[in-house]
């Protein structure tokens, strides 16, 4: 078996859990929050910052790393862990997502997609035995199958037609997957913002039964409140003994809102992003650096933050290396920013254990400024 997820404890105020899983590089303590790596690398950061600031897993890109440096370069260098110098569990994206949001002039099949490269304008195609493929090349711990997310706003049928699908294709993942007991392959939710579709999704893509399920195709512009009510409405028809991945998602107040309705497994590019355009979420809210009301600002971003960024340098410091458009800056915010999220996601662990997780939403709530 390539990974087992053990359900720890559900809270009493929620629907949040507290989860193991384990891989063959190491356990996951879940709910947890996935910093993003598209390209083999998180972007600024040494997979030992990564280490020290108790990031668990990372997540890479199929289509991205198919495109450049190509699978087969990364299976000849012993496979992605190897290559990136990442001893810890890995998580690959199927590039489903990437091939509708990335690849210009793409064109979809029945038998898999066809798209221009965002890099050369080349052509390629990508089936699911081929996203298979690749994610076997990488040797990551869990794979996703290949799926569309449908675009949002979309009307009824273009997403009931593209769950369908979605379902096909997922069946023929599932054909094409060989070596279950080293990597897992996770189903993909779909169904758009359509209760009656997403569970028909639930259901046909839990029947083929797969280790773990994720929640596709939100966060794609809806407001708040949908993707909630979507949540809410889906997580129930997942089964309880597997983890449970909501794809995409990763602002503070998404995290704890998806946890309390039963999501075990996030990943986002923000954190990281807006890191290196000089934004940091403190517990304070958000802090945009270059603002000149930092100048002389010799305290830390955030004075109950323990991360490296935090602990030597001051906000006249940052600001002064995003003014200067030194690297440094973007090292320290995406530091802080990344460390942000993964200790918020252990003080919602220590609030599931106790039984006090809708206490901790008010609390940070009001303190980040969120109104609730
Ligand atoms: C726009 C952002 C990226 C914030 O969210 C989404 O698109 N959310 C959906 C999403 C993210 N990653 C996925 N991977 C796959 N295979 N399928 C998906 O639906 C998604
Ligand atoms: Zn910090």
């Amino acid at each position: 078996m390539a990974i087992r997820y053990e359900l720890i404890k559900t809270c009493k105020q929620s629907g949040a859990r507290l989860g193991r899983l384990h891989t063959p590089h190491g356990v996951i303590e879940t709910p947890i929050f996935m910093p993003v790596g598209t390209q083999a690398t998180v972007k600024a950061m040494t997979p030992e910052e990564l280490k020290d600031m108790n990031a668990q897993i990372i997540l890479s890109n199929t289509y991205h790393l198919y495109l450049r440096p190509g699978h087969k370069l990364i299976e000849k260098a012993g496979g992605l862990h190897k290559f990136m110098n990442w001893d810890r569990p890995i998580l690959t994206d199927s590039g489903g997502f990437q091939v509708f949001s990335l690849g210009p002039l793409r064109k979809i099949r029945e038998e898999g997609v066809e798209f221009r490269s965002h890099l050369d304008g080349s052509k390629h195609f990508i089936s699911p035995e081929i996203a298979v493929e690749i994610q076997n090349s990488l040797g990551s711990d869990i794979m996703m199958a290949f799926d569309e997310c449908a675009p949002y706003p979309a009307d009824y049928d273009y997403v009931k037609n593209s769950l369908e699908r979605t379902t096909r294709w997922a069946k023929r993942c599932k054909d094409a997957h060989k070596n279950t007991d080293q990597q897992a392959l996770f189903g993909i939710i779909q169904g758009g913002m359509y209760k009656d579709l997403r569970k028909q999704s639930a259901e046909e893509i839990i029947g083929l039964d797969f280790p773990g399920y994720s929640v596709g195709g939100l966060s794609v512009g809806e407001p708040k409140d949908i993707m909630y009510d979507v949540l809410e409405y889906t997580t129930p028809l997942m089964p309880k003994d597997k983890p449970r991945y909501l794809m995409g998602v990763g602002s503070p107040d998404d995290l704890i809102e998806g946890v309390i309705r039963g999501i075990d497994m996030f990943d986002c590019v923000l954190p990281s992003r807006i890191g290196r355009n000089g934004t940091a979420m403190t517990s304070r809210g958000k802090v945009v650096i270059k603002n000149a009301s930092h100048t002389e600002s010799f305290e830390p971003l955030d004075t109950e933050c323990g991360c490296y960024t935090c602990k030597n340098y001051s906000k006249a410091y940052l600001r002064h290396l995003f003014k200067a458009n030194e690297i440094l800056g973007l090292r320290l915010l995406t530091n802080h920013n990344l460390h942000f999220l993964l200790n918020l996601m252990e003080e919602v662990r220590q609030a599931i254990r106790e039984d006090r997780l809708l206490d901790y939403r008010k609390d940070f709530f009001e303190k980040y400024g969120y109104n609730l």
